[in-house]
């Protein structure tokens, strides 16, 4: 069946294996892409005996997506195994569906709100620390990766300011290279098995960065439960949502918008997902008790009906830090470096931003991002052009038939998604290639595939962080140029990709920054 779908010639034994031999990374994704416009939209290729089969048309990619049935990850998921064990990213079967049931709602339209004091907090902290780049030409990935790590801490993992003592810079840059040795892995055929891969300096350095990732983790749980404790023996109940948005400085106004009156662009567009996220919000508050991330997990490994254990509650932890901070990291980094490119995008942004605050320092309200509307289309364009996770993979457990063609993809394959290759494909883009905004006015995203654009992925299998990231990345980038011009003298077309699990640019986000003059901008 593997043989009646197009793809590369095969040789005896490995059949399209060697490709990789020789090839980095960048290679190999500009060699996938040649491969999905010799063959079209649906290609194999074998791995020795198992069959790969990369999917770029939305109508396929739903198939697979939106299925309640094809939700287990591929085997080469197992790779982040030793670093996330069993957590939401990789976990099957009854274990994801329950902790999907118990993690998704921590991401609330209303717990949102009431981390948007320390989206503001950290976001000004950014602008400070870029003080000192003013002038210079630097890498924004590393400002990006270090603020959005310690957002997570204090919003999802409520681990305060104080008890942080360490930037979250060393975690990052061991996240970052953990994914190149498991991306390595997954290209570099021989890596594949255990035994080989033990013997390689690479296992060395992987138990180096896991001793890291691990120690910020471990500290995290440990310092959250000590607190738990401390609170329980004092008769301190968690505190229900209400209380949790009164400690923080939510405006009245904030409150009073209901989850279902707080759409966005991005609600729309997303709309087609049919994931749980949208129906959580739509069950709003009243008199339930919410609570955030961590603290859940907490409670319900004391009190809960679930009972989680010390090691599941690490592998959540582990997986909610990797997959929170990385790709919004990336997402952001991304965009500034296009906004440096096109000045006049940036001047159309900045003018949004003027009009909302005019030429106060004061910080921003969620009111205030539901009217950020050419931000978040610059937002979701950047996300179309240089998707975080530009591919994803599935494991076939039955045979499945496709719509856009008359193939049937076997049981035991593994399907990747192509987030990378769908978003540029002309048949959902006029000019795909072209960084555009205007790709996400109402009246062109409402004639696309759904599927034609899956940042966040789609389905039961979605994204929990989607509103989260997209929250957080209006109020940091706006924090940051209603401060400074971002300036690139590198245009998008030498931008040197790296096709690692997250996208990033191998060249670097190479910036340079000048305050702003806060006064409205002339746009062509
Ligand atoms: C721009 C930012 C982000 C992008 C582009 C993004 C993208 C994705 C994608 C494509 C998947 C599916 C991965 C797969 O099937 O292999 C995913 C899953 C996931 N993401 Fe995100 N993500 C972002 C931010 C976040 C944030 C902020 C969080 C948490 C705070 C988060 C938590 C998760 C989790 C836990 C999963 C696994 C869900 C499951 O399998 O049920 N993500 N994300």
């Amino acid at each position: 069946m593997g043989n009646l779908i197009p793809g590369p010639e095969t040789v005896p034994f490995f059949g399209n294996a060697l490709i990789a031999l020789g090839k980095t990374p960048d290679d190999l994704i500009q060699y996938c892409l040649v491969q999905q416009a010799k063959y079209g939209s649906v290609v194999r290729g074998w791995l020795g005996s198992k069959l790969v089969i990369f999917l770029a048309d939305a109508q396929d990619v739903e198939v697979i997506l939106n299925s309640p049935i094809h939700i287990d990850k591929a085997p080469e998921y197992n790779f982040f195994k030793p670093w996330l064990g069993e957590g939401l990213l990789i976990s099957s079967g009854n274990k994801w569906r329950s902790h999907r049931k118990m993690i998704a709602p921590t991401f609330h339209i209303n717990i949102l709100k009431s981390f948007i004091g320390v989206f503001n907090q950290n976001s000004k902290k950014v602008v400070e620390k870029l003080r000192s780049e003013v002038g210079k030409t630097f890498d924004v990935h590393d400002y990006m990766s270090t603020a959005t790590v310690d957002i997570l801490l204090e919003t999802a993992m409520g681990i305060t300011r104080k008890t942080q003592n360490e930037s979250g810079f060393d975690y990052a840059m061991a996240v970052m290279k953990m994914c190149d040795i498991i991306h390595q892995r997954h290209y570099k055929f021989w890596l594949r098995f255990d035994p080989i891969f033990k013997l390689t300096s690479f296992f060395k350095e992987q138990k180096r960065l896991l001793s890291i990732i691990h120690g910020l983790t471990n500290k995290v749980i440990k310092s959250k439960k000590e607190t738990y404790f401390e609170n329980k023996s004092k008769g301190f109940i968690p505190p229900t949502l209400d209380e949790l948005t009164s400690q923080t400085e939510i405006s009245i106004a904030d409150k009073n918008i209901l989850a279902n009156q707080a759409k966005t662009l991005s609600d729309t567009v997303f709309k087609g997902y049919r994931d749980d996220l949208d129906y959580n919000d739509e069950q709003d508050v009243g008199e339930k008790k919410r609570l955030a991330f961590l603290d859940l997990m907490i409670e319900s490994a004391q009190n809960g009906s679930q009972q989680l254990t010390d090691n599941e509650i690490k592998e959540e932890v582990d997986t909610i830090m990797f997959e929170g901070h990385d790709t919004t990291a990336a997402g952001s980094s991304f965009v500034l470096c296009l906004l440096g490119i096109y000045h006049d995008v940036q001047a159309k942004v900045y003018n949004e931003l003027y009009n909302i605050f005019g030429d106060s320092d004061r910080p921003v309200t969620f009111a205030d991002t539901l009217e950020m509307k050419y931000l978040e289309r610059v937002i979701l364009e950047t996300l179309r052009l240089y998707p975080p996770v530009p591919a994803i993979a599935r494991q076939l457990n039955r045979d499945v038939k496709i719509a856009s063609k008359d193939y049937v993809l076997p049981k035991g394959a593994t399907v990747v998604i192509g987030t990378y290759a769908i978003h540029r494909s002309p048949k959902y883009y006029k000019d795909p290639n072209t960084f555009n905004p205007d790709n996400f006015l109402p009246e062109n995203a409402s004639c696309r595939h759904y599927y034609s654009y899956v940042p966040f992925s789609a389905g039961p299998r979605s994204c929990v962080g989607r509103k989260y990231a997209l929250l957080k990345l209006k109020i940091l980038l706006s924090t940051i140029l209603r401060s400074y011009k971002c300036i690139s003298d590198i245009p998008e077309s030498k931008f040197k990709l790296k096709g690692d699990i997250i996208l990033k640019r191998s060249d670097g986000f190479q910036l340079r920054i000048v305050p702003r003059e806060r006064v409205p901008l002339k746009t062509v």
